[in-house]
């Protein structure tokens, strides 16, 4: 039997407000691939980040259809199981409360931290599993700080941990970098490559080319809602292609698997 895709997109147009962020949108990615996504901003990244993850939805035109891990109905709850996310977004939404432990072990429950009824709700399980993973990312000795205290390349850590909680076999990646610091950005980068060594897919958006982790195999461009270039990471990261869709003159190159990009002549 072939394994369903982890994303298949037909047609979609999801809207954000009163913008037609994407538009009869046809994508497919399969569930070993790893994938970066870039793209201007306001090209769409987001919003088909949130596609996948079922935050949002596409309008039900009738040739349209979107189907995640081979289904097109999902409990949240149970996507999430499946898909981990880490966001720079999230970042600014636990409260100032939130311990380290609570960050982790609240992806369990795929919330945002820990109230009375979920914090009832922890098991052993819960905590010894949450313990491993704090230890494994080397934040078990914060565990009781507040992660409103932390750097930001700490509050990173954390929020990679929440998202490995279920072991799913995808991590969606939204600008995980944002923020960080030289070495917090390089240890970030390791401990996602050593993840996905093990061949785990990831999707990967990104303003920086050189925080692509090598394993990337394909880059996806979007521009205006719409996919402008789509291929394996050496056809689409060219300084031709990464010119015209970032309207400056750009040139690239690469160095251990990282690619840079920098000015061209003027
Ligand atoms: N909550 C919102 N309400 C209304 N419009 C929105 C909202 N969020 C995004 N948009 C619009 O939808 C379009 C796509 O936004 P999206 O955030 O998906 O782009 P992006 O590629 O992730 O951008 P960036 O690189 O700036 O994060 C943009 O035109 C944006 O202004």
């Amino acid at each position: 039997m072939t394994e369903a895709p982890l994303i298949e997109m037909r047609n979609a147009t999801v809207w954000r407000g009163s913008t037609r962020a994407l538009h009869r949108f046809s994508l497919s990615i399969g569930q070993h691939e790893r994938v970066a996504i870039l793209g201007p901003n306001g090209a769409g990244k987001t919003t088909l980040l949130k596609t996948i993850t079922r935050e949002l939805r596409h309008a039900p035109d009738d040739d349209s259809r979107v189907s995640i891990l081979g289904r097109e109905r999902w409990n949240v709850w149970e996507l999430r199981k499946h898909i981990g996310l880490v966001s720079h977004e999230l970042q600014a939404e636990f409260t100032p409360y939130a311990s380290v432990f609570d960050v982790v072990v609240s992806g369990f429950f795929s919330s945002i931290g820990l109230d009375d009824r979920l914090r009832a709700r922890v098991r052993p399980r819960h905590r010894e599993q949450t313990q491993e993973i704090m230890r494994e990312l080397e934040i078990d000795v914060l565990a009781d700080r507040a992660y409103r205290d932390l750097s930001t390349g700490q509050q990173r850590r954390c929020l990679l941990g929440r998202a490995l909680i279920h072991d799913p076999h995808t991590l969606i990646f939204d600008e995980p970098t944002a923020g960080l610091d030289l070495a917090a950005t390089f240890d970030f980068l390791a401990r996602v490559r050593q993840w996905a060594r093990n061949g785990r897919s990831l999707v990967w958006v990104t303003h920086h080319l050189n925080d692509i982790p090598p394993e990337v195999e394909r880059v996806i461009i979007l521009k205006n809602g719409e996919i402008v270039s789509d291929g394996s990471k050496a056809s689409v990261l060219t300084a031709e292609c990464l010119s015209d869709v970032y309207e400056t003159n750009l040139r690239v190159t690469e160095v251990d698997g990282h690619i840079l990009a920098y000015p061209g002549a003027a």
